[in-house]
């Protein structure tokens, strides 16, 4: 059964209670089932890692590339500044979503560019944690069509 990661970066482990007013209020718990209920019902498997450090989601990035076949990504701040990240999604080459929760574009200049969009199937910005679902469905489709070339 193919595997999707879904990794999320520093600070959204406080989902819930960080900004409600621009995060909302599911869980990072309510986004690991939401996103693992829409990949199981497409027949996916799903696995979630989150850290606060820049390092460890490298490591999961690289890891990524022994037992998945597409990543779900919120690098939250890391993906205004994270080369190494980036550089990290180039060097295993697994399609993936990046998606945010808010709408990067209606906030701060800083969070307007993001260094992995230009390497991403698809990015999905201030759909809510309902993005996370949009994100699944999109890799489902993107591994379906890889797999009837
Ligand atoms: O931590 C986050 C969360 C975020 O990625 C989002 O999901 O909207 C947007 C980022 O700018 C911010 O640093």
């Amino acid at each position: 059964m193919p595997r999707l990661l879904l990794l999320n970066g520093p600070n959204l482990n406080l989902l819930g209670t960080r900004e409600p007013e621009v995060y909302g209020s599911a869980t990072l718990q309510d986004v690991e089932d939401l996103a693992r209920t829409t990949a199981e019902s497409l027949g996916l498997e799903l696995r979630a890692v989150q850290s606060n450090s820049e390092g460890a989601l490298v490591d999961a990035v690289q890891a990524a590339r022994e037992d998945c076949d597409g990543v779900v990504v919120n690098a939250g701040a890391y993906t205004h500044t994270s080369i190494a990240l980036r550089d990290a999604f180039a060097s295993v080459a697994l399609p993936f979503v990046e998606v945010h929760v808010s709408n990067v574009h209606a906030r701060e200049e800083f969070r307007h560019h993001s260094y992995l969009a230009a390497l991403a199937s698809a990015v999905i910005v201030g759909a809510g944690v309902q993005g996370y679902v949009f994100a699944v469905q999109r890799l489902a489709s993107v591994l379906a069509e890889a797999d009837t070339r």
